[in-house]
């Protein structure tokens, strides 16, 4: 049977967090602002940049006042600087290449910004896998509201969804669709606590676990 499987991005995909944090940090350097620690940046990824810039300017102290100015800052140089081909996690390829050639439909639901997303899969190569790409500002909410797992499923019968956090978990529970964990990407709670069809910490792992699935 052909499934349709949405994928995440950041942390499930690709190892995003040091492309997001340079931006960040570029960003608050323009403005004359202190930086962070990537480890920082990288904890507060996963709602959208809105939640993520408003959670970076309360680290540092500075006002909310700043977060359009550092918002305009930091999507200038999340479009502008090429992400990494090497920042996509091992087995990644041959696992979505197996998966198209099962006939499964691949797409994409991310809370990343929609021109950054277009960006980053530009970059890194993995645009051709993906004939759906819902981004965190392409619909009025974003996850773990589940309108946008919605729009990325297209109506399919059989579907799945692929993500390594929290907001994934939650998106996928409440649209009714099984969850598959990646365990390496930028979860924060214990594997146990999240409601999950199945996990996978290697991507070689994934195309016999979509097999099990269905
Ligand atoms: O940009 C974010 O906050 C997270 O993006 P993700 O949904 O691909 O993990
Ligand atoms: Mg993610």
């Amino acid at each position: 049977m052909s499934t349709t499987i949405a994928f995440d991005l950041d942390g499930t995909l690709i190892d995003s967090a040091p492309h997001i944090h340079h931006g960040v940090s570029l960003a608050l350097a323009e403005m004359g602002l202190p930086g962070l620690a990537t480890e920082t940046t990288k904890g507060f990824v996963g709602r959208g940049l809105p939640i993520l810039l408003q959670r970076v300017l309360d680290h540092i102290g500075a006002p909310q006042t700043l977060h359009s100015d550092l918002s305009e800052r930091v999507m200038v140089h999340y479009v502008n600087q090429p992400s990494d081909p090497a920042s996509i996690y091992p087995g990644v390829l041959d696992a979505l290449t197996a998966l198209a050639q099962a006939g499964h439909r691949l797409t994409l639901c991310t809370n990343k910004p929609y021109e950054a997303t277009r960006a980053a899969l530009r970059d890194t190569g993995l645009a051709p896998f993906f004939d759906i790409v819902i981004g965190g500002d392409s619909l009025p909410s974003r996850k773990p509201d589940p309108a946008m797992l919605r729009a990325a499923l297209d109506g399919a019968d059989s579907a799945l969804y692929v993500g390594d956090s929290e907001i994934d978990a939650e998106t996928a529970e409440r649209a009714g669709i099984p969850f598959l964990l990646y365990t390496e990407g930028y979860r924060k709670t214990p594997v146990e606590q999240l409601t999950h069809a199945a996990r996978f910490s290697h991507w070689r792992d994934l195309p016999e676990l979509v097999r099990k699935q269905l």
